[in-house]
């Protein structure tokens, strides 16, 4: 049994439990509408910022305790004043120290898209996703049905959440592929092991049809990644751990995206 796998028994149960505190019809009662949703296809994209999806993760399976003091206010608002696009904040309490509470307190602070990254099994979870303010949703091609991808990517249209898929190689990516999502992640770190290689963005990019936002994950620690990535079409980069290793995660966002600017700028001359 991989990690994965226990992951994801444990959330089967875990989504078990809560429908019995709170039934779906009660959930479908709280669902939080904000004034209007904030697109991440379309912040990922705009040319006035970075494509950067910056992370709050306190905790991972491979790596342990990452940042255990860092605090979601502080942290959420300087990622977003650094020039990232979006936010991702883990939910998952288990294996990832993460709770909706603190998806919450970033929606409270920030207007800009903010991804649940969590591991969804069922449509309780995007409604709860919707219920605490989210915009967007993960879903993980690799532990999902093609059948099951379309259903929940649906449902999380449904509610005006936006998708992201994630694969981690060609078998997923064309498994699952459906009109129904807006975005796909190729996920550099491989779940069932940890091993971490960016070349897996390289190689599937081709692969991956130019009507969906292409969104490089995991492993991102050098701006000149970023700056290769984007040849291969990529837009947005999904960042965790660079930063959320610094004691500020915002602050090394921000000197992250200083050396980016510095790198595009040097780039521009070199290429005249
Ligand atoms: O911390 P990193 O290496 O920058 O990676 C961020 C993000 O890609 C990673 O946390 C992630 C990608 N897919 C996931 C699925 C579940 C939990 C976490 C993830």
């Amino acid at each position: 049994m991989t990690i994965l796998d226990k992951i994801i028994a444990h959330k089967r149960q875990e989504v078990a439990d809560k429908k019995s505190l709170v039934p779906t019809a009660l959930l479908e009662r709280s669902l939080y509408f904000p004034a209007q949703p904030v697109s991440m296809r379309k912040y990922v994209q705009r040319p006035d910022l970075t494509g950067i999806i910056a992370e709050y993760k306190r905790n991972s399976p491979s790596k342990g305790v990452i940042n255990a003091y860092a605090p979601v206010e502080r942290t959420s608002i300087g990622y977003m004043q650094a020039g990232a696009s979006a936010l991702s904040i883990l939910t998952d309490t288990t294996f990832f120290g993460g709770k909706n509470e603190d998806l919450t307190t970033a929606r409270k602070f920030n207007f800009c898209p903010i991804l649940r990254k969590d591991f969804v099994v069922e449509e309780y979870q995007i409604l709860e996703a919707k219920s605490i303010g989210a915009d967007a949703i993960l879903l993980i091609a690799s532990v999902l049905s093609k059948e099951e991808v379309s259903q929940l990517a649906q449902f999380a249209h449904s509610l005006g959440l936006e998708v992201l898929l994630e694969v981690h190689n060609r078998e997923e990516l064309e498994r699952t592929l459906t009109p129904h999502v807006d975005l796909i992640g190729v996920n550099n770190r491989n779940l069932h092991d940890f091993s971490v290689d960016l070349k897996t963005s390289v190689e599937l990019a081709g692969f991956i049809p130019d009507e969906f936002v292409k969104v490089s994950e995991s492993g991102l620690s050098e701006p000149a990644s970023i700056l290769e990535l984007r040849q291969h079409g990529y837009e947005g980069f999904l960042m965790g751990e660079a930063f959320m290793r610094q004691s500020r995660p915002e602050k090394a966002c921000a000197a992250f995206v200083e050396d980016l600017k510095k790198l595009e700028a040097a780039a521009a001359t070199f290429s005249i």
